[in-house]
């Protein structure tokens, strides 16, 4: 017999049309009554439903990923649970399902799902994913892959699935280096291992860490207005192979003089942030400069990293270390 902790956070998974097509959340999440799946599971599974959040995606804060994260040590430490199914909207899904990849010990399986349509809409891929995902956690060797997302018969990891599509129910991909696993009709089959990464035991999480976004023609403006007390960190989402507007260094020299950690990644979804460029405002000067390089890790997401390793107290080298690293 497995036991899985199955949390519901909300989003579209939970969510129902309306008459005229706009999508709500459910005083009642509908997956509250689709725990019956013994069934297909021999009788060998048991799962322990509960609903911690019914939010839409964007109102998840970090502060709530803490909770949910807080509720599956519990499960650990007090409930003998064999893995954990988390339903999510999938605008943020990417974040939190980083954020427990970054912060629980790779010890039992943990899996988020969501969906793309409503639990009343035709073609509803809710209840599909949930039901993969109980798959998944369920299975032995989804153990030691960290945090997994799993959606629309594929097996991402946390650490570099993205949303690709506004409404595509094949949203969710891994750009630069694929799934690692696929969902056939009655198993889950996995194709890769995982490069293992230490935890970052955290307590608290805390604010005042920025993304933003470089174009063509940026200037120091919007660094500038960041540039305050209450301000940890900023991860900076640079043009292609890591490299920034020369009017931007001004304001952001600035910002390193004040002591605020700047780490950059690039703006392209594939592919990795280097100082390959020696031209004003190229990555060369950018890395003389201070900036952190991320490797791999797209915006949210090392926003996400920064986020942690603040929180954990870490800076100077340790800091520069562990933000550098897609996997340390
Ligand atoms: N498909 C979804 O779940 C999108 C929704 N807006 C959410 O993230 O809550």
């Amino acid at each position: 017999m497995k036991k899985i902790l199955v949390l519901h956070t909300g989003g579209t998974i939970s969510m129902s049309a309306t008459a005229s097509g706009a999508l709500q959340p459910n005083a009642e999440n509908p997956l509250m009554a689709q725990d019956d799946l013994q069934g297909l599971f021999d009788h060998k599974l048991q799962l322990i439903t509960e609903e911690i959040f019914n939010l839409p995606s964007p109102h998840m804060t970090p502060q709530r990923m803490l909770a949910l994260r807080d509720r599956i040590l519990r499960g650990e430490r007090e409930e003998d649970i064999d893995g954990v199914v988390i339903t999510h909207g999938t605008d943020t899904l990417e974040e939190t399902a980083y954020f427990l990849d970054l912060t629980l010990p790779s010890t039992i399986s943990v899996v988020v799902t969501g969906a793309m349509r409503g639990a009343n809409e035709i073609g509803s891929d809710g209840l599909y994913n949930f039901q993969s995902a109980v798959w998944t956690a369920y299975s032995d060797e989804a153990r030691g892959k960290g945090v997994l997302v799993v959606m629309n018969d594929e097996v991402h990891t946390a650490r570099f699935v993205t949303k690709t599509h506004t409404t595509n129910v094949a949203t969710f991909r891994t750009p630069t280096f694929g799934p690692i696993g696929l969902i056939s009709k009655h198993h889950v089959n996995f194709f890769q291992e995982l490069i293992q990464q230490t935890v970052c035991d955290i307590d608290h999480v805390i604010n005042g860490v920025y993304l933003l976004k470089a174009f063509a023609g940026m200037d120091g403006d919007l660094f500038s207005a960041v540039d305050l007390p209450t301000t940890h960190g900023i991860v900076i989402e640079a043009l292609g192979a890591g490299n920034l507007p020369p009017e931007t260094l001004p304001a952001i020299r600035q910002l390193l003089a004040h002591h605020i950690p700047i780490v950059l990644v690039s703006r392209c979804f594939n592919g990795i942030a280097e100082d390959v460029y020696d031209y004003a405002g190229g990555g060369v000067e950018l890395k003389k400069m201070g900036i952190i390089f991320c490797r791999g890790l797209n915006g949210q997401k090392a926003r996400i990293k920064l986020l942690v390793a603040l929180s954990n107290g870490k800076q100077g080298d340790e800091l520069r270390h562990y933000v550098n690293n897609a996997v340390s």
